[in-house]
């Protein structure tokens, strides 16, 4: 790995517990240990870099993983484990996110422009540019609910694009606009390549894959299958594409349901040790390697689930807030309280009517 990159992906990992109910998840949230819930490994060890001015392609069957990478690496959703090191703003384009469905095209673009951190000022200055380079008409005043995927699709692409990013992320959203805006958005695409900006883009498109991209990564149900130049990754991807195709629809059914289980059943202690074991081989007088790679894997992650200490906390300051309402019920003092403990269970008054109470001593 080199030390001069704009993106660097180490043993990314992303793990999607399959809960049946929201009651399960929110258990789970509180509970010690919620391993009995389903796991379902959707990256089981992506390490890759991106080089500044690089276009790289992200290809691989449905459900391989390329939004989840791409969503990690703008920080749309956190990893579960690994390093994820990128060097500047980035800005995603995809079909399904980044777009407020509640809030209409053009508040929708005030608040894109304001998160990356531009002026109310600065942002009059560019909305013409964007509504126009969007052209969808009259519905820039309507909430982005009432959009078709190719509207989101525009409208997310130009605010993308206008505000400036270093790192251009666009996946998949190309696929549902119409020929002219598809155009527009490869010479906005080409004009960003020659500025020297960062694209990862997404595609089952191998012909735009082809167009566009300087080196391409393809991911396979978790993992990085090949990563390389254009013409290498994306030839020996046909291929596959090609005996897939071939295969009985039972083969093809036994093949994917395969691949899934295997991502159900992957052992992320098992791939640390694999992870620790190589290093160690390759840096024979690191004594500190295991340790080394415990902080690589977790460091930079934001669980997902309550930490020990946080919920050792919460449950104390539950405790203490319930026993605070007893004491205000009981109508003694939190003095008289803490001498005399059982004075809580014998209340200084009973509540006989609508603000009216009667004396029980
Ligand atoms: N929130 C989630 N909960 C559970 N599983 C998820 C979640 N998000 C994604 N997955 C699963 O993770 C795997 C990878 O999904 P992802 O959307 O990254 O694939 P993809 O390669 O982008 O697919 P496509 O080409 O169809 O867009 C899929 O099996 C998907 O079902």
């Amino acid at each position: 790995m080199t030390t001069d990159y704009k993106i660097k992906v180490q043993n990314v990992t992303k793990e999607f517990d399959l809960f049946k109910t929201r009651s399960d998840q929110l258990k789970a949230f509180f509970s010690i240990t919620h391993r009995e819930i389903p796991e379902f490994w959707a990256l089981k060890g992506i390490s890759l870099e991106v080089n500044p001015g690089e276009t790289l392609g992200l290809i691989g069957v449905n459900g391989s993983g390329k939004s989840t990478l791409s969503n990690i690496i703008s920080g749309v959703i956190p990893q579960t484990t690994g390093v994820v090191d990128v060097r500047g703003d980035t800005s995603i384009v995809a079909i399904n996110s980044g777009l407020r469905g509640q809030l209409t095209g053009l508040e929708n673009i005030r608040l894109k422009a304001l998160m990356m951190g531009m002026t109310n000022h600065q942002i009059d200055d560019m909305l013409d540019s964007i509504v126009a380079f969007a052209d969808i008409g009259d519905f820039v005043y309507q909430p982005v609910k009432s959009y078709s995927s190719g509207m989101k699709s525009r409208l997310g692409f130009a605010i993308a694009v206008h505000i400036n990013p270093d790192i251009l992320i666009i996946d998949e959203a190309l696929s549902v606009g119409d020929d002219t805006f598809y155009q527009k958005c490869v010479e906005k695409i080409k004009e960003f390549k020659s500025q020297g900006k960062t694209i990862i883009f997404v595609s089952h498109s191998l012909k735009q894959i082809e167009m566009i991209c300087d080196r391409v990564a393809w991911i396979q149900y978790g993992d990085l299958k090949k990563v390389g130049s254009t013409e290498e990754v994306v030839s020996e991807y046909r291929d596959f594409i090609k005996w897939f195709k071939a295969l009985s629809k039972k083969d093809k059914h036994k093949y994917q349901t395969d691949a899934k289980e295997r991502q159900k059943a992957f052992d992320i202690k098992a791939y640390q040790e694999k992870v620790t074991a190589e290093r160690q081989k390759a840096e024979p007088d690191n004594n500190h390697v295991a340790r080394d790679v415990q902080k690589d894997f977790y460091s930079g992650v934001i669980s997902e689930t309550m930490p020990w200490r946080t919920r050792i906390f919460s449950g104390l300051v539950a405790i203490a807030v319930v026993f605070l309402m007893l004491v205000n019920i009981s109508g003694h003092s939190l003095s008289g309280v803490l001498h005399q403990p059982s004075q809580i269970f014998h209340p200084t008054s009973t509540l006989v009517g609508p603000g009216v109470t009667k004396s029980t001593k």
